[in-house]
């Protein structure tokens, strides 16, 4: 493994190009937003993003995704700069996949290819790589081409570090098999998790749960002292973490999840049953939100949604807003700019202050909402004492005679 990362990062950097299609309904600022988080996706895969495309249009052209205008406009900046890769900002169908290729030739990633490469990247369980495996077959099934064949034995890098290139190229009922003897070895993990939680039984347990990046792995090693790899990259943590926390007396399981992006298809998420599992089976979420982030709402209700998706809306919900340290020095930014005149003509105004914020999120979800900085321990003991009530509160209702 160790090995593998080192080969890997020892590679130059391969380089990218990025094409979105938002609908007339979405903002510039909007697209803008979508891409640079497209780009962060691509960063932290290891592609270096040399230029943007976007073509608005009612809808993605069925045959290539952008117009042929906007294609033959892309395909000349990728022949003229070498480009290794062009990312879609949405999901190809096969064909269209297929269709670009042969205009293009160079590789042509989606954002759930990218989103399962990252994965790949990070799995660190045996559990977890095969359910990544397991996703990357089953997206590679019915876009089985020749030249992604022979362009992934060529190449390799993103995209490309799939279930290994060698399968890629035998036909697919090789990989249908591979499906079922992954199908088979995850049920052997499920059936261990199952007893796991069996044993866990009766203890009250609370999962992490958020937008990728929020913090939820640096509260989660504050909350358990233990060490759970955070990093500012998406998708830091694909494997489930569950630690036993003891809160003034009152013990409950903590568990650290995969996080949320938006355009995460259910299909490709509900690979990681296991971490879901942990979702589906808590008692408490902790919604954890980057409020530093400035489309943070958007991720509460990508979140939300995606909770919809895993039948787990209606779970009680602690709210925590991380990152306040980023959010208070933005707001002093932005005051400064304010007195200085600096911003009159831009559309640019103050974010609210930490009062007003809370003030909002707790008539809107008639709950206390708490705001921390996981980094700088601010108001990290409220959090606690928050979470200690509520967890005792599910406590009691369960055991009402062990007072
Ligand atoms: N400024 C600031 N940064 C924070 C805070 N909490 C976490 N971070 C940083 O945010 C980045 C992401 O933190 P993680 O804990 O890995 O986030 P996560 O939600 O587990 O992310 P995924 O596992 O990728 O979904 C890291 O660089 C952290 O150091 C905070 O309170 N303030
Ligand atoms: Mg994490």
């Amino acid at each position: 493994m160790a090995k593998q990362k080192f080969f890997e990062t020892s590679k130059p950097q391969e380089t990218a190009v990025l094409v979105a299609v938002p609908g007339y309904r979405q903002t510039d600022e909007q697209t803008e937003e979508y891409l640079d988080e497209l780009a962060f996706l691509a960063e932290t895969a290891g592609a270096q993003t040399l230029k943007r495309f976007v073509q608005k249009l009612d809808k993605p052209d069925v045959r290539t995704f952008v117009g042929s205008g906007k294609l033959d406009e892309i395909q000349a900046f990728v022949k003229e700069h070498g480009v290794d890769m062009v990312i879609f900002d949405d999901d190809l169908s096969p064909s269209q996949v297929r269709n670009i290729e042969r205009e293009m030739q160079v590789k042509i990633v989606d954002r759930s290819l990218l989103i399962l490469d990252i994965f790949a990247l990070r799995a660190k369980t045996a559990q977890a790589h095969a359910q990544v495996e397991m996703a990357q077959y089953q997206y590679l099934l019915p876009r089985l081409t020749n030249l992604w064949t022979h362009l992934s034995k060529q190449k390799g890098g993103i995209g490309m570090k799939g279930p290994g290139e060698t399968e890629i190229e035998t036909d697919r009922r090789i990989v249908r098999d591979k499906i079922s003897l992954l199908r088979e070895r995850l049920k052997k993990f499920e059936k261990q998790n199952f007893e796991q939680r069996k044993a866990r039984a009766g203890i009250v347990r609370v999962a992490l749960v958020g937008y990728t990046n929020v913090g939820k792995s640096t509260l989660m090693n504050l909350l358990s002292k233990s060490e759970v790899f955070a990093e500012n990259k998406l998708f830091a943590t694909v494997d489930a973490t569950v630690r036993k926390v003891v809160l003034d007396n009152v013990p409950f399981l903590l568990s650290d999840t995969v996080g949320f992006i938006r355009k995460l298809p259910t299909k490709l998420i509900e690979s990681f049953k296991s971490t879901l599992d942990e979702i589906r089976e808590a008692d408490l979420l902790v919604h954890v939100v980057d409020v530093s982030h400035p489309s943070f709402e958007d991720h509460i209700a990508v979140v939300n949604e995606t909770l919809k998706d895993i039948n787990s809306a209606d779970k009680p919900v602690l709210l925590v807003f991380n990152k306040i340290d980023e959010y208070l020095k933005q707001r002093e930014l932005e005051l400064q700019e304010e007195n200085q005149g600096m911003n009159e003509e831009s559309e640019h105004h103050v974010r609210p202050s930490i009062e007003d914020l809370k003030a909002t999120y707790m008539a809107k979800e008639h709950a206390p909402a708490m705001f921390i900085s996981a980094t700088d321990r601010l108001n990290i003991d409220a959090l606690r004492e928050e979470l200690q009530r509520r967890v005792a509160e599910i406590h009691y209702q369960r055991y009402p005679n062990n007072v």
